[in-house]
């Protein structure tokens, strides 16, 4: 199957590296981008094919990834319109675009579906959220989730309203975590161990507590109560962190995100 990318920054680096792992997949991968030392890479580092123009680019198409910044989705929408009558899916990755808004562009195409898949992709541990708009065969709906398995795993959703939220926690989230783990290891430099040190002490610590919760079937909060001996140093830790908000500023910066998301959709759905 081809797959085409319109947009191949950031994200679609990660699906496409994901994607070249699976080799078995036959999946023929082309890249349209403004800028050539994207498609360079991209042509150097996964063997996919590029080209400077969509229509080249998207004959054939099976399927047709949208992954450029939202601010740009409007623009590359219409200019694919007239490119569309092999019938592809077409697959959005932008945060906030409303379906509705993007089939507007497209002229009133109806084989979309919306994702918000996240960077792990790029070494198959991604996790992606998708909804399907009416006008999607069972089968686009099993190529969409095709793609996005090969770099993970997925998670429908019936409501669109849901992939704000899912922006909020899994999109954005690696953010998150590399937030975290910055202050891990800036206080393990502060309080006299290596960068070196502090970082692989961190990481370590993320990956065995996030395995040991996923192998657990208890709650987190179990889990952390484990940890916290009475009157011991977790205790002065999470006491710490309570008394400074911590739990309440990340449940309202996740508010945020998925605010960011519905006002994205609101501003840019407008025209
Ligand atoms: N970075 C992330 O972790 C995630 C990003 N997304 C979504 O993926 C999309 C892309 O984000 P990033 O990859 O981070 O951005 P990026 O800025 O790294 O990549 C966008 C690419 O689009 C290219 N581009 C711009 N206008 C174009 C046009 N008219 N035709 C062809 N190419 C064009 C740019 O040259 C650039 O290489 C966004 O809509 C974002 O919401 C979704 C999930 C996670
Ligand atoms: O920050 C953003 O807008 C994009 C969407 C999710 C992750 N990055």
């Amino acid at each position: 199957m081809k797959i085409a990318f319109i947009g191949g920054g950031n994200m679609a680096t990660a699906l496409i590296a994901g994607m070249a792992k699976d080799a078995g997949a036959g999946v023929q991968v082309h890249v349209v981008d403004r800028d050539p030392q994207a498609l360079a890479r991209l042509a150097a580092q996964y063997g996919a094919r590029t080209a400077g123009a969509i229509d080249a680019a998207v004959a054939d198409a099976g399927v047709i990834v949208l992954a450029v910044k939202p601010q740009q989705m409007r623009e590359v929408a219409l200019e694919l319109a007239p490119h569309l009558d092999g019938g592809p899916l077409v697959l959005s990755i932008a945060a906030g675009i409303r379906g509705a808004d993007l089939s507007r562009w497209l002229g009133g195409y109806g084989a979309i579906v919306r994702a918000m898949p996240n960077t792990p992709a790029l070494i198959g541990m991604g996790m992606t959220g998708l909804v399907a708009l009416k006008g999607v065969s069972a089968a686009q709906r099993a190529a969409a989730d095709g793609v996005l398995r090969a770099v993970g795993q997925t998670v429908w959703l019936d409501d669109e309203a849901l992939i704000d939220p899912v922006t909020a926690v899994s999109g954005s989230g690696p953010a998150y975590v590399f937030y975290f783990l910055e202050a891990m290891q800036a206080a393990a430099l502060e309080m006299g161990l290596s960068a070196q040190q502090g970082r692989e002490l961190a990481l370590a610590t993320f990956a065995g507590a996030t395995q040991l919760a996923a192998q657990s079937d208890e709650p987190l909060e179990v889990l952390r109560r484990r940890v916290t001996s009475t009157g011991g140093t977790t205790h002065a830790a999470i006491a710490s962190m309570e008394a400074a908000g911590v739990k309440a500023a990340i449940v309202e910066a996740m508010k945020a995100a998925a605010a960011r998301g519905r006002a994205l959709g609101d501003e840019l759905g407008a025209d």
